[in-house]
């Protein structure tokens, strides 16, 4: 069995990962850690990670929390040998590179900023066709209560199209072409890509990439309707993490 704590066990994903992790065979929620979160049916649920981790004995902490938290509760877990998978989005490179190095030896930090397959496989889709046109932008659409923007998905959906893309400099108008008082009107730039994040109620998560070249456009779109999505890719992560050191960065890692 693998012992796992759910930190952010309240929250919207938090719930859907210890009802994912508590139906699956092979593992169990030993806590939850939630600032604001009274006792669960089945587990204890603490006010911090340092308490949790003192108190109970995992093999593996969840995080789904906020981006201002994250850091943090990486940084109590990864020193005591706890592998780590992380969907919380709006960190760094360089941040998690920094906390993956202050793991104790044999210890892993998983991030996905995206756990559903078909948004690693827009990912996958958006690197084989960005050589082939000079132009491409993301947009991403999210429910009004998220924290970041751009969102994770659309930040390592712009990096990779700049590391595949073909030197050819991109004709699109830019930031030069916003009219005083629009400022933004053209997304921001994240590695070169322009990127646009909508916030409105009735999305869960969704994204478009839009490519263009001389007199055509390609369009990929992902959508998520429910937070299920999101579960098989954290189970197969939780039961990958052990086997693993170091900093991982996405689900592809551990896609056949
Ligand atoms: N990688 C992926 O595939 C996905 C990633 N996400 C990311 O996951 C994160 C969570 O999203 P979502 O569930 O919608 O957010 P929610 O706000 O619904 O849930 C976050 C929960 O974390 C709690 N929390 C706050 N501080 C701490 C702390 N220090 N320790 C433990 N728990 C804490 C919050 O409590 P309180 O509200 O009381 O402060 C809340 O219950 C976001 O960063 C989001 O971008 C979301 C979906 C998919
Ligand atoms: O906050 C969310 O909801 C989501 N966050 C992740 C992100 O920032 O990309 C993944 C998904 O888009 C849902």
């Amino acid at each position: 069995m693998i012992n796992v704590a759910v930190a952010g066990c309240g929250g919207r994903m938090g719930t859907a990962v210890v009802d994912a992790v508590s139906a699956a065979d092979d593992m169990a929620v030993v806590c939850g850690i939630d600032p604001h979160g009274s006792a669960c049916a089945g587990f204890p649920v603490f006010a911090t990670v340092a308490e949790a981790l003192d108190a109970v004995d995992a093999d593996v902490l969840v995080d789904f929390t906020q981006p201002a938290v994250v850091a943090g509760n990486l940084a109590e877990a990864l020193p005591r040998g706890v592998d780590c998978v992380v969907g919380t989005t709006g960190l760094s490179t360089e941040t998690l590179e920094a906390l993956a190095s202050d793991a104790a030896a044999g210890t892993a930090l998983f991030y996905a900023p995206n756990f559903t397959t078909g948004a690693v496989l827009m990912m996958e889709f958006a690197k084989a066709a960005a050589p082939y046109f000079p132009e491409a932008e993301v947009i991403e659409f999210h429910h009004c209560n998220k924290k970041d923007a751009p969102s994770g998905t659309a930040v390592r959906t712009a990096q990779l199209i700049a590391e595949a893309r073909s030197p050819r400099v991109s004709e699109a108008p830019s930031r030069e072409t916003e009219i005083p008082g629009a400022e933004g009107a053209r997304g921001a730039l994240v590695d070169g890509v322009p990127v646009h994040a909508v916030r409105s109620m009735g999305y869960v998560a969704s994204q478009e990439v839009i490519f263009g070249s001389l007199g055509q456009t390609l369009t990929l779109r992902h959508d998520s309707w429910d937070r299920t999505s999101y579960m098989p890719g954290v189970l197969l992560g939780i039961r990958s993490v052990g086997e693993r050191e170091g900093l991982i960065v996405g689900l592809e890692t551990f896609m056949d």
